[in-house]
């Protein structure tokens, strides 16, 4: 995602490349943002996370969660407003970005892509119509080289369905199936997972009833969604001072 970010940035006509962030033992270190691609950027990639914040207004971070917090300290202590794309954060993690936007503005979506933000209004307004009756299960595939599970996407899906439906996806969640299971409870929500090859990433919702099913599905066919709407929401924090949309 950071090369996707720092073509979408080279390619908009207001947002510039401030600085690039990577881990100490990353062999990009001190090359070109753009050296991967061939184009200069003149911003040099470092793991000095002040250094690199120090002319930003807006960090757009796609780590690991704990990579996340530790840019986030550093947005707060430099009062650089945070858009934050990674997903698989615990409870407790997301408790603490919550506090961190009492001190900066935060936007985290585990989907960027417009795309994936309507399905999750369809889904809203799907689940209130089919709240007996149909069983839900969601279903998503992404490349190889992905390590969290669900998807961030998959799980803000089972949360605005189960949200919609009065229920608490905590409660009803069902994450794997082996074995004999016995029959499937009709309040839960299923998920399953496919990792493969470059699929870049697929979500389908299927409400299951007698005689009929609905599948509401979202595929991406390429990661530049995620960057422009990276960028969409760091517009959207320019000259915000604190607050979040979760
Ligand atoms: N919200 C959205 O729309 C999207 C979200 N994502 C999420 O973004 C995250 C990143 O995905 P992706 O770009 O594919 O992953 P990659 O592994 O390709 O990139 C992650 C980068 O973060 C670096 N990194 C890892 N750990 C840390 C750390 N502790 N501190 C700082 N940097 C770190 C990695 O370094 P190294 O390679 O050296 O390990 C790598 O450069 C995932 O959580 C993914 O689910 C992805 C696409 C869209
Ligand atoms: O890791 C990815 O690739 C993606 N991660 C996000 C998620 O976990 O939902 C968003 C998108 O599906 C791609």
């Amino acid at each position: 995602m950071g090369q996707m970010l720092i073509e979408a940035i080279g390619a908009s006509d207001d947002c510039l490349l401030a600085g690039a962030l990577d881990i100490a033992t990353s062999p990009a270190l001190g090359q070109d943002a753009g050296a991967y691609s061939g184009k200069q950027t003149a911003v040099n990639i470092t793991a000095d996370i002040a250094a690199g914040l120090s002319h930003s207004q807006c960090l757009i971070d796609f780590t690991r969660p704990e990579g996340t917090l530790e840019h986030m300290h550093a947005c707060v202590a430099q009062g650089v407003n945070l858009v934050i794309g990674t997903t698989g954060f615990s409870d407790e993690q997301k408790a603490e970005i919550a506090q961190a936007a009492k001190r900066i503005a935060i936007v985290m979506a585990p989907n960027m892509s417009v795309g994936v933000n309507v399905t999750l209004k369809l889904l809203d307004m799907a689940a209130r119509a089919m709240s007996t009756g149909y069983d839900i299960e969601i279903i998503e595939a992404h490349h190889r080289h992905k390590v969290d599970a669900p998807s961030g996407t998959a799980l803000k899906m089972g949360e605005v369905i189960a949200d919609a439906l009065g229920r608490d996806l905590k409660d009803c969640a069902v994450y794997a199936r082996e074995g004999v299971t016995g029959e499937r409870d009709p309040s839960s929500i299923g998920f399953a997972t496919i990792r493969g090859g470059d699929i870049v990433g697929d979500h389908t919702v299927m409400f299951a009833g007698t005689g009929e099913r609905i599948e509401i599905s979202h595929k991406s066919s390429s990661r530049a969604g995620y960057a422009q709407g990276s960028l969409r929401a760091a517009r959207f924090l320019r000259g915000k001072a604190t607050g979040c949309r979760l």
